[in-house]
């Protein structure tokens, strides 16, 4: 039987993961929950141009405005994965209560975000369900409502949360894989997806700040100063110190150079990473997913991180400073 999809967030990497399953299984199949973009998708479905899987392809899920709507538009049927595809922010209802019309006992939770530590509020509220924590290496852009740019490399890594849950919920990671594989998508699972989680760790905390910070894409601000380098290389081995403190001694100095050698391979202007789209748009930003929640591991085991810490400091400014633009409109 095809499986019944509910997706969660349907901006950048939502659209393109919504556009994968429609192709996997039927449209029919696939509920989206829209917000800002709710009247575009409805009218006009979702449009992905990616130097990867095509220009101008368009699909047409069910569009739907929460999570409820998506339950009366299935008629009863179960969702078989629910997948989380919204910014890693702290919101009030939090998303998992958000879900929990959804979520029935045969339901697989699949959350593609950036950031450590961003599970355990979903184990808490569903924990019997399977947990399925994704890192994802897609970059993307919703350049206007409903209309995605991706460029340059597609692949989701994906484990169970924790990793030691039990084999039916591994089951559910190759199943997830295998639906992506169906739909023209890369996907692979691991046994302990903390690793991935701390390898993109290196990219987004480093990146991501520092390009909303100086609202710059990663090669623009390598060119903008002779300091810019070190600072990039200096916020990625303090995380590669709290990953190693944490039991991943494969995130290495080497694994660090690997990755700023990808940035510089890169031409001008380079990639546009989320945490910028973000702050051009003045909203609110990752910051605990990405840069608070490492920064309170290292306090915990003692791992000194100084660039960590202004990064942080700058950026929660930044971030309060979006907050008070919003609240002052009312
Ligand atoms: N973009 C990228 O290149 C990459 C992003 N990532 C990660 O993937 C995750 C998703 O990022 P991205 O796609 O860029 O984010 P976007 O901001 O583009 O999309 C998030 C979507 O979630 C929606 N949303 C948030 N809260 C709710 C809610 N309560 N109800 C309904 N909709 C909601 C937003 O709606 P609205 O428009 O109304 O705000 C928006 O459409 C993040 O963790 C990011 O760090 C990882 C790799 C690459
Ligand atoms: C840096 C990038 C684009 C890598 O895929 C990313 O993860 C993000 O934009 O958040």
């Amino acid at each position: 039987m095809s499986p019944r999809i509910l997706i969660f967030g349907t901006g950048s990497i939502g659209a393109v993961y919504t556009y994968v399953l429609c192709r996997a299984t039927k449209p029919v199949n696939v509920f989206t929950v829209c917000r800002s973009n709710y009247d575009v998708v409805s009218k006009q479905g979702l449009t992905l141009n990616s130097t990867i899987f095509g220009q101008n392809l368009n699909v047409r899920p069910q569009v739907v405005r929460t999570v409820d709507e998506a339950v009366a538009a299935s008629e009863g049927k179960p969702f078989d994965y629910v997948i989380v595809t919204a910014k890693a922010i702290a919101s009030t209802p939090s998303i998992p209560d958000q879900l929990r019309p959804a979520v029935s006992e045969s339901t697989t939770i699949a959350l593609i975000q950036n950031g450590i530590g961003i599970e355990d509020i979903y184990r808490s509220a569903f924990p019997s369900n399977p947990i399925l924590s994704c890192v994802v290496y897609l970059p993307a852009t919703q350049v206007r409502p409903g209309t995605v740019e991706h460029r340059e490399v597609e692949l989701l890594h994906i484990g169970t949360y924790p990793s030691t849950a039990p084999s039916a919920h591994k089951d559910s990671a190759d199943k997830l894989a295998a639906l992506l594989h169906a739909g023209g998508a890369s996907a692979e699972v691991h046994d302990d997806i903390q690793q991935s989680r701390w390898s993109k760790l290196l990219v987004n905390a480093a990146w991501n700040p520092i390009c909303a910070l100086s609202r710059s894409r990663d090669m623009q601000f390598l060119q903008s100063s002779p300091y810019a380098l070190d600072l990039v290389k200096g916020v990625m081995l303090e995380i590669a110190a709290v990953a190693q403190a944490s039991g991943y001694p494969s995130i290495s100095s080497e694994v660090v150079d690997f990755q700023i050698s990808r940035a510089t391979a890169r031409p001008l202007p380079g990639v546009e990473p989320s945490m910028l789209a973000d702050a051009a748009a003045g909203r609110n930003m990752e910051v605990d997913a990405i840069v608070g929640n490492p920064l309170r591991i290292a306090e915990a085991k003692g791992v000194d991180t100084p660039l960590l810490k202004t990064v942080y400091a700058l950026l929660s400014g930044l971030d309060g400073s979006f907050t008070r633009a919003r609240q002052s409109r009312g």
